[in-house]
């Protein structure tokens, strides 16, 4: 069955529209559930109306047995409808899960987005709108207008009273919506902003505490905390206070609706056993209405989450599995690269183009600022703003998968941060861990012997190692990280920051053994010993390329630019030594013509 307008809109609806036979039959469930709703209101009418005036045990009997089949039935279908939706629920997780992951991962370096908990936070919100009392509200509240109908059957006051209630709670749950939600959107933003702003900060505890910056924290956490505080209590008491009104419209629905059959059965309009009845069938006509303004919430939240969800797969589709290909080799070429960041005026690169051959190894020099981090990560396509092109084998990079381009990369960022895990699922890149991989690449970082020195080996745990992990060292099992697996590309921001000069030789060593297997390299760095392993030099100034070719090529070439420029510099003194020679002599003589 092809899918109506709605449903063709977007990955999500695509994805609802796969439980429209779950949806059919929770449906059917619920109306029979709503239709055996009347069972319990129709036997009281027959009992109060008929075996009591009738006095006849048998019809009680058969009666009684009628109504407890129709319960039975009743409870079954209602059990059933759970069970579909508890079950579709899962599926629905198993679904989107990895896509959810995925999408919101990619907007989190995209810096777009607040992460992935945000994203699975929204999941969860449509997954338990879906399974929960929100859509049973929604299935239910169609049925309403049979109770209704009975009531004007049994008398038309009592069916024009129950539509007068209904109206007055959905009028109040109209007000009460229009009222809540913005200040309560505007707490829950405000809580998470504070909690937020709290963990970032923590997060440099030691500079906090050892600058005796905790009493200033505080300070400024409590102007947040107590603005937030308000918005809470200002939002909680609106919400209390429909809530009330909505009980005492409850509570006097009941009674005057009693009150009302009473005056019937006064007038002998009504039977007894029907006042009874109209009572109990007046709760079911507004339950679902009631259930409805309970649950408006949920569905407001769940359609907000539902919003966000679409626009974030919309903006991260799924990679074409057809555009497989076979591994790359490492050629890297850049043409007209531009990088820009939210915030800034001006791009970081400013049209930045460059070839680097597989197996050559390109050091890329330039002054604090200059954008070389920057190029590092548009190379291996991870900076969000770019234009131009980053072509890897002659493709963009962007179109690769990333999971199975991963492996075939090696990215050292300038901060290592590693994950929870032992030393051996660091460096194997928290999968499966191939131990003769692992092995080699922290041989290649030079970390070998010293891992074995640590009581558990390669299986000690990051937490207990961190402690004894030197800068230096936790940037060689970064190191060791982005060469596990042969990748063919590796791109280093400066590795040998931390690196003493051992470090700096197995690193060294490391780049050497890269280039012979074939292995394309890219080097950042500030210092300029590890030149001797470079083909290439690429100098970066101010976002542009300053000079880019063979290292002795360019470096020659800033020799003599150096050159020119200290002849330069000296033909400019000498010309103002002699202008201020002749300045002298000038002044001796202006006096004297005076
Ligand atoms: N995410 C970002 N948002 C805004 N500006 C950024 C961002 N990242 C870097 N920049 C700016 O871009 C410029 C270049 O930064 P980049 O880290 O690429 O330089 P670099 O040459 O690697 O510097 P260093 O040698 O000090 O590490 C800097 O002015 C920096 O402030």
């Amino acid at each position: 069955m092809s899918q109506p307008g709605f449903f063709a809109r977007s990955e999500l609806t695509r994805v609802l529209w796969s439980f429209r036979r779950e949806f059919f039959m929770v449906g059917i469930f619920s109306m029979v559930a709503n239709v055996l709703m009347l069972s319990p209101t129709l036997y009281m009418l027959q009992v109060y109306d008929r075996v009591l005036m009738s006095r006849s045990e048998l019809t009680l009997l058969a009666m009684s047995l009628i109504t407890l089949f129709l319960f039975a039935v009743m409870a079954f279908s209602e059990w059933m409808r759970s069970r579909v939706l508890v079950r579709s629920g899962l599926r629905l997780d198993a679904l989107l899960g990895t896509r959810v992951f995925n999408a919101s991962f990619d907007s989190y370096l995209g810096q777009q987005g607040s992460g992935p908990a945000r994203a699975f936070g929204d999941l969860i919100q449509i997954r338990q709108f879906l399974t929960g009392q929100g859509i049973f509200a929604f299935f239910d509240a169609p049925w309403a207008p049979i109770y209704v109908a009975v009531l004007f059957f049994l008398h038309p006051l009592l069916g024009w009273m129950a539509i007068f209630f209904s109206l007055v709670q959905v009028a109040l749950a109209w007000f009460g919506h229009r009222h809540t939600v913005a200040p309560a959107e505007a707490a829950s933003r405000a809580a998470s902003d504070t909690g937020a702003y709290l963990q970032a900060k923590l997060r440099n505890a030691e500079v906090l505490e050892s600058m005796g910056m905790v009493h200033n924290l505080r300070a400024h956490w409590l102007r947040r905390h107590t603005g937030t505080l308000g918005l809470q209590s200002q939002s909680q008491s609106l919400a209390h206070r429909i809530t009330a009104w909505s009980k005492f419209i409850r509570y006097s629905q009941q009674s005057l609706a009693l009150g009302a059959g009473a005056l019937l059965v006064i007038e002998g309009q009504l039977s007894p056993g029907g006042m009874i009845a109209s009572n109990v069938l007046m709760s079911r006509a507004l339950a679902p209405i009631d259930m409805l303004v309970n649950t408006w919430r949920m569905f407001i939240n769940a359609r907000s989450a539902f919003g966000r969800l679409e626009a974030l797969l919309g903006q991260y589709p799924e990679d074409d599995p057809s555009l497989k290909r076979v591994a790359p080799t490492g050629g890297l070429v850049l043409r007209d690269v531009v990088a820009s960041a939210p915030g800034r005026a001006t791009p970081i690169l400013k049209g930045v183009s460059t070839a680097i051959a597989q197996a050559q190894v390109t050091v890329v020099l330039g002054p604090s600022g200059s954008g070389k981090s920057t190029l590092a990560r548009a190379m291996i396509g991870i900076w969000p703003g770019v234009a131009g092109e980053v072509l890897l084998d002659g493709l963009p990079i962007e179109s690769w998968d990333r999971a199975e381009l991963g492996p075939h990369l090696g990215y050292l960022p300038q901060d290592v941060e590693l994950f929870e895990g032992s030393i051996a699922e660091n460096i194997a890149r928290l999968g499966e861990v191939d131990s003769a991989q692992v092995i080699a690449a922290a041989k290649s970082a030079g970390l070998h012997e010293m891992i074995l020195r640590f009581p558990k080996g390669y299986d000690t745990p990051m937490g207990e190692a961190g402690g004894m992990l030197s800068g230096g060292q936790r940037q060689r099992i970064g190191l060791a990280r982005a060469l596990y697996g042969e990748p063919v590309l590796v791109v280093l921001d400066e590795p040998n920051a931390n690196l003493d000069d051992v470090g700096e030789q197995a690193l060294v060593r490391a780049v050497h053994q890269l280039k012979e297997a074939g292995r394309t390299v890219v080097l950042i760095t500030h210092r300029p010993g590890i030149l001797a392993v470079a083909d290439r030099l690429l100098i970066l100034q101010d976002g542009r390329v300053q000079a880019d070719g063979p290292r002795d090529e360019v470096l020659a070439a800033l020799r003599a630019q150096q050159q020119a420029q200290a002849q330069a510099q000296a033909q400019a003194q000498q010309h103002a030594a002699r202008e201020a020679q002749a300045g002298q002599g000038g002044g001796a003589v202006a006096p004297q013509a005076a």
